[in-house]
């Protein structure tokens, strides 16, 4: 079979540099584009590619990206400039691969109040597919528009899938607090992950208001097939990389620890990049991988979930190859085991 011919944009950024590394080692996929702003050398915008990629990076246009062959266009774009690369890119018949938050949310209203700003892309919003393999895994084969998940959303949505697929907890008030490294703010420089602000210091934000809360709620909802309302807190951590989420819920009826390790084993027993934790996990047994680790524990008639991920693998660069093995028909393992 020839190997998927493929474009990145955004290719200065964090979550692209990860991409290029994981699309290198995969047998499928050949990088024959990477868009920027800056007309450099890949690997001098990323020395770590140095001998791995000579690609010199190019100016967005759709017309060029087609006439070279690309299949299947990678979107690491900030969310906002992102709807406005990819219509050209699905009306040249390219399949995109959208890593920001987009396309996730099917209700405009919703994006709209969260995201603050104006969707310039309804048309294609209906089109979109939510690409989390483990729970939308049946729409991905053949999609045009796959709109990656957030990072923050996995561990709480998988974390909690078996729970409210099952109705064994309250469907209100189920408390998520995460916590990210500072790469989940992208490499673009902000006031707050400089250095002296985020080292040796931990503090929470977008309290009551992070875009994630939405895009949690619709997938669980989904999920739960009624609706689902969370409180999500975010915290920013002094390290490079890692999620790790806590979550706390209330049962619907006396449950045992052992009864939902069950539960959870058989829940996930056809998905390959979850792995079931008897312990706590760590947020560095997963750096550089797929995995997103998951423990559940009763406590005092309390169910507690305890999720780790690596951000920029999982969180994103990771998920959106599995999708991208979905959406081809490799198997969803290609390129990232
Ligand atoms: N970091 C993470 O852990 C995660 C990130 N995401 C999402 O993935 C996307 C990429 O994130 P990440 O790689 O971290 O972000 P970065 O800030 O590291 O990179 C984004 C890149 O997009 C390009 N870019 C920035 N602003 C503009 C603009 N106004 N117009 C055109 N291009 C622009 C730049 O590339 P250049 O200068 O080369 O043009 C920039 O380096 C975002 O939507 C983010 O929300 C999702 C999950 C996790
Ligand atoms: C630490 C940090 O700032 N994290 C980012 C995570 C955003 C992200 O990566 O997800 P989206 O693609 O949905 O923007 C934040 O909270 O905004």
């Amino acid at each position: 079979m020839d190997k998927v011919k493929v474009a990145i944009l955004g290719g200065s950024g964090y979550t692209a540099v990860e991409l290029i590394k994981l699309l290198l080692r995969h047998p499928g996929a050949e990088i024959v584009a990477i868009t920027s702003r800056q007309a450099e050398h890949i690997a001098d915008l990323h020395p770590s590619l140095l001998g791995r990629l000579d690609l010199r990076c190019e100016p967005f246009d759709p017309d060029a990206l087609k006439a070279k062959g690309v299949q299947v266009v990678f979107g690491c774009l900030p969310h906002g400039t992102s709807m406005e690369s990819i219509p050209p890119l699905l009306e040249r018949g390219m399949r995109v691969i959208d890593l920001s938050a987009d396309y996730r949310l099917r209700d405009v209203k919703v994006y709209e109040q969260w995201y603050k700003e104006t969707h310039h892309d309804q048309k294609n919003l209906a089109q979109a597919v939510y690409g989390l393999p483990e729970v939308y895994g049946d729409k991905l084969a053949g999609a045009k528009l796959v709109a990656n998940p957030g990072c923050y959303p996995q561990t709480a949505i998988l974390g909690l899938a078996p729970l409210v697929a099952n109705k064994l907890i309250e469907l209100t008030g189920i408390v998520i607090d995460s916590k990210s490294g500072v790469s989940g703010g992208g490499r673009t420089p902000k006031l707050s992950f400089h250095f002296p602000e985020c080292n040796e210091s931990v503090t929470a934000y977008a309290v009551g208001t992070h875009r994630h809360t939405p895009e949690i709620e619709q997938a669980l909802s989904d999920v739960a097939g009624a609706p689902v309302s969370v409180i999500f807190t975010p915290h920013l951590m002094p390290m490079d990389r890692g999620i790790f989420s806590t979550i706390y819920a209330t049962p619907t009826r006396a449950v045992t620890e052992a009864e939902l390790v069950e539960l959870y084993r058989s829940y996930f027993a056809d998905k390959p990049f979850v792995r079931l934790r008897t312990n706590p996990p760590a947020t560095k047994d997963t750096t550089g991988t797929n995995f997103l680790d998951v423990c559940v524990k009763v406590v005092r008639g309390k169910v507690l979930v305890l999720a780790a991920e690596d951000n920029l693998v999982r969180g994103a660069s990771g998920v959106a190859v599995q999708n991208f093995n979905r959406v081809f028909g490799f198997d969803e393992r290609t390129g990232l085991m």
